[in-house]
């Protein structure tokens, strides 16, 4: 059996627990690989070991220039690699070969776009108000980074940390889901392939609640970033303060899609299938909250439902397949549970609601991509992440109850508009909660625009320049070309 183990101090070993998990293809069931499971201690080697490279230097004090080479470096290898990588997600994740390919090319780009950025975000000169003197500032790293990541977009979410961080100076540890690891520890053995000094990266494989709790105590973590659920980030947030890390948090979302009478519509029924039933919904920006003016509900939504109807679902390695499996037992049964809410509430089943039935997706976790009418803001399916094939579907009568419903809720990640009044849709931009707002378009994101909540949805910013200075330190520094006492005292 194919085992992954840590890598920490530039070598590969396992936990001193000698403990292992059993890595899953949700699809099927089948054992994949075995993981090392660690525990607090071998954090505590990780952490010792990154902290000792950073203050060596030999990563943090190079010249950005190299730093930039060995990120195109590392990206190239992800090129070459890029099919394996994709095969590698989706048997770990149950999403089709075509989104984990989309996921490894944009990859790529992260580390391209951070290479990119690595030598050109040193610092400024400040046109001082004081005669004879300089003053400049300076971008530093940050020290050592630790980072925490979901088994959504394993490999995506953790190259929007480890490129910049990387670009910045910075050393880290890398703790990915413990559901989904092997991306992430094939692409440590590209960054060793690279030569990257021993302790720049070190990676530990384990759970949430023993290394996750402990990068997030340990007072030599001097950064913690966090991608995961809304009430996890809570716990990070609390411990952070211990030293009072830098902190970084993308959580969840619940994300409207305005839909108005003047939208085209066959474009808007397509983008909103696309928008929520990638990845079986399993997206922190699915647009799974639809918003739809009232007169034309039945227009929208009898598509709608007509094309959610023929979604075939499958084998991730099948190409006629459009949607694969949840990621696990426990997510299923809370999907299930989530929607049972919601009928209680009084939301009306369109379509789906339920597992289905063919004999050949009985071993996998699948559910049905669904449609829920009749809702309403106070509803708990309108207003908590279901994290599934699931759209909720309510309605409004003018613009400003639209931007109303779209705000009503604790979160602030994302959402989009559809019409063809491009002012009305920049009136509601302008009034709408989020860090990201589609206007006739939903979840495009690239390296070159930050990404981030507004509200519950996190703290700071990942990608675009933003997700550079997530790493860095500024330091002000003056320089008195005429010093002269003061006789103050
Ligand atoms: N905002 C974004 O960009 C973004 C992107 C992807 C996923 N997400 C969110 O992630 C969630 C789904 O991912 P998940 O189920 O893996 O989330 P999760 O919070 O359960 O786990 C995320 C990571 O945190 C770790 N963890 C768990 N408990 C911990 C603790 N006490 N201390 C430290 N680490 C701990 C887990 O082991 C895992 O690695 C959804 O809410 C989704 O919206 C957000
Ligand atoms: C940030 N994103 C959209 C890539 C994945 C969210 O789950």
């Amino acid at each position: 059996m194919n085992f992954k183990q840590n890598f920490i101090n530039g070598k590969w070993v396992p936990s001193h627990t000698s403990n292992k998990r059993d890595i899953m293809n949700p699809f099927n069931q089948e054992i994949i690989a075995q993981a090392t499971e660690s525990d607090e201690t071998d954090t505590r080697y990780a952490i010792a070991a990154a902290r000792e490279a950073f203050d060596k230097g030999e990563w943090s004090r190079t010249s950005a220039t190299e730093r930039s080479k060995k990120l195109h470096t590392i990206a190239s290898f992800i090129e070459r690699d890029n099919e394996e990588l994709a095969q590698l997600e989706t048997l770990d994740t149950g999403k089709t070969l075509d989104e984990s390919r989309g996921d490894m090319e944009d990859i790529a780009g992260v580390f391209r776009y951070y290479a990119e950025l690595a030598d050109k975000h040193g610092g400024e000169v400040i046109d001082s108000p004081i005669p004879n003197t300089i003053s400049k500032v300076v971008y530093e790293p940050v020290g050592v980074c630790g980072q925490i990541t979901p088994w959504n977009y394993p490999l995506l979410q953790a190259s929007w940390k480890i490129a910049p961080a990387l670009a910045a100076g910075n050393t880290l540890i890398m703790k990915p889901s413990e559901i989904t690891p092997l991306t992430t520890v094939k692409v440590f053995e590209l960054m060793e392939e690279a030569g990257l000094p021993n302790g720049v990266v070190n990676l530990v494989l384990g759970k949430g609640n023993t290394v996750g709790a402990e990068l997030s105590s340990n007072q030599e973590v001097d950064l913690i970033s966090f991608t995961g659920g809304i009430n996890t980030g809570k716990k990070i947030m609390q411990s952070a303060s211990s030293n009072v890390k830098k902190l970084a948090l993308e959580l969840g979302g619940k994300n409207p899609n305005i839909i108005f009478a003047d939208a085209d519509l066959d474009i808007a029924v397509d983008q909103a299938l696309h928008a929520v039933y990638f990845h079986a919904g399993q997206i922190c920006s699915a647009g799974t909250r639809i918003i739809v003016e009232e007169k034309i509900h039945d227009s929208f939504v009898e598509p709608l439902v007509e094309r959610v109807k023929n979604i075939t679902l499958g084998s991730g390695f099948e190409s006629s397949t459009q949607m694969g499996p949840l990621i696990s037992k426990e997510h299923l049964h809370k999907v299930i549970q989530y929607v049972e809410n919601g009928k209680k509430e009084g939301a009306v089943i369109a379509v789906g609601g339920k597992q289905p039935d063919a004999p050949e997706l009985k071993d996998g976790f699948f559910y049905l991509p669904t449609v829920l009418t009749n809702c309403t803001s106070d509803m708990s399916v309108v207003q908590n992440e279901g994290f599934g094939p699931v759209i909720t579907i309510e309605t409004f009568t003018s613009e400003q109850e639209a931007v109303q419903l779209a705000n009503d809720s604790i979160y602030g990640l994302s959402g989009g508009v559809w019409t063809k009044d491009i002012a009305k849709a920049e009136r509601c931009v302008a009034k709408m909660r989020m860090g990201t707002v589609w206007m006739n378009d939903y979840n495009v994101y690239f390296p070159h625009a930050p990404w981030g909540g507004f509200k519950q949805s996190g703290i700071g910013r990942e990608l675009g320049k933003a997700g550079l200075e997530e790493y860095q330190e500024a330091k002000h520094v003056f320089q008195n070309l005429r010093p002269k006492a003061l006789n103050w005292f």
